[in-house]
């Protein structure tokens, strides 16, 4: 099949409301990438602009074991200056995270009439969505990737509408990626002096969401992105990724002399990426770092990705911790209902760190 895309709209209609995605223009046969997703320049991603972030995955298994504080220091490290690492013996099988990808790979090679069951209006829950993009009705360059979102309620709902090809392993990697989660921000609220107790942390992990990313090879890499600039709004973000590699970090250290380098983290067979979310930098006082990021495409393969995003509940108000803001002296981000974060989240673009502007106060 050969699609002409006359306009720019019937382009936009195709990808984004008849659901065929960015996959949709490739099966297409469409050999450029078309107008509407290529990027400014200073969005663009040189591949030659970066280095690999090198540091060895931090190993969890040895938490049980005489080198506690070593793991626990390297963990809290990670977390207050690139807010980026990696983990192995992180408690989930090898196994899994194969089937994961193989997964996600089995979701977006559906005919496209089978993934827009998916698209909003249309999904058997509203708590499912496939689309494409980030918020494409904002954006002037789209990005170059299609997606399923689902956020847990319940097993029983998960299994009766999550998608036939990904469910089961969907939500075995959302169970064990929320019990990790719980772990780290035990270990990161324990270096501030901060005990929470359980129903505490319950509100502030209490919405979890799986997706599933998918990036088409793309026929000029350099004029797109996969995902734009930006810092995830949660807590913490577990994310599974292929071998293929891609994914961009931004160095914000002050004093650093790599500062606003972009770092790419390297794939690690059977790792796990970690990555500090705006939730905890609030939470912190600034002590933990939401890392910027973002993702480059490729045309040899198609990648894939699986982040577990742990949120707050909506209703959960969000604000610096009193025992840091009185070791602090001052805070620096004003009080929040996380249900007004995500919207004004969702309302924009990617545009790097400047979500947390939301909640940040100018005078700190
Ligand atoms: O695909 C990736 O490696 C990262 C995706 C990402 O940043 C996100 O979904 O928030
Ligand atoms: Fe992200």
């Amino acid at each position: 099949m050969s699609t002409r895309f006359n306009s720019s709209n019937s382009l936009y209609d195709f990808v984004v409301r008849d659901g065929n995605g960015v996959k949709g223009i490739v099966d297409s046969g469409l050999l450029e990438v078309p107008e509407r997703y290529i990027q400014p320049l200073h969005e663009q991603i040189n591949k030659l602009d970066s280095r690999t972030h090198d540091v060895p995955p931090i190993d969890l298994s040895k938490l049980n074991g005489p080198e506690h504080d070593r793991v626990v220091d390297q963990i809290v490290s990670a977390a207050e200056t690139l807010g980026f690492f990696q983990v192995v013996n992180h408690g989930m099988p090898v196994k899994l995270l194969e089937s994961l990808k193989d997964a996600a790979h089995s979701f977006f090679t559906l005919p496209p009439e089978k993934k827009a069951l998916y698209l909003t209006g249309l999904s058997p829950s509203p708590l499912i969505k496939y689309g494409t993009s980030f918020v494409p009705e904002k954006e002037k360059a789209l990005e170059w990737k299609d997606y399923i979102s689902m956020v847990y309620s319940n097993d029983e709902d998960a299994l009766q509408y999550w998608p036939n090809q990904c469910k089961e392993v969907a939500l075995e990697y959302l169970k064990l990626a929320s019990k990790l989660v719980r772990d780290l921000v035990k270990i990161l609220m324990g270096n501030l002096g901060v005990k929470l107790d359980e129903s505490k942390i319950d509100g502030l992990l209490g919405m979890r969401m799986v997706n599933m990313n998918y990036y088409p090879a793309c026929p000029n890499p350099d004029l797109t992105v996969g995902v734009g600039r930006h810092s995830d709004m949660g807590a913490i973000t577990v994310l599974l990724q292929d071998g293929i590699g891609g994914l961009y970090v931004k160095v914000e250290e002050e004093n650093d002399d790599t500062k606003g380098e972009w770092l790419e983290i390297p794939p690690i067979h059977g790792a796990l990426v970690i990555n500090i979310g705006d939730t905890l930098q609030i939470l912190s006082n600034g002590k933990y770092k939401s890392a910027e990021h973002r993702v480059r495409t490729t045309n040899t393969q198609s990648r894939v990705s699986v982040p577990v995003f742990t949120l707050p509940n909506p209703t959960e108000v969000i604000v610096p911790l009193p025992e840091v803001v009185k070791k602090d002296g001052l805070a620096r981000y004003r009080e929040v209902i996380f249900q007004d974060y995500m919207k004004n989240f969702f309302g924009n673009a990617h545009a790097g760190k400047k979500s947390l502007d939301f909640a940040t106060l100018k005078s700190a």
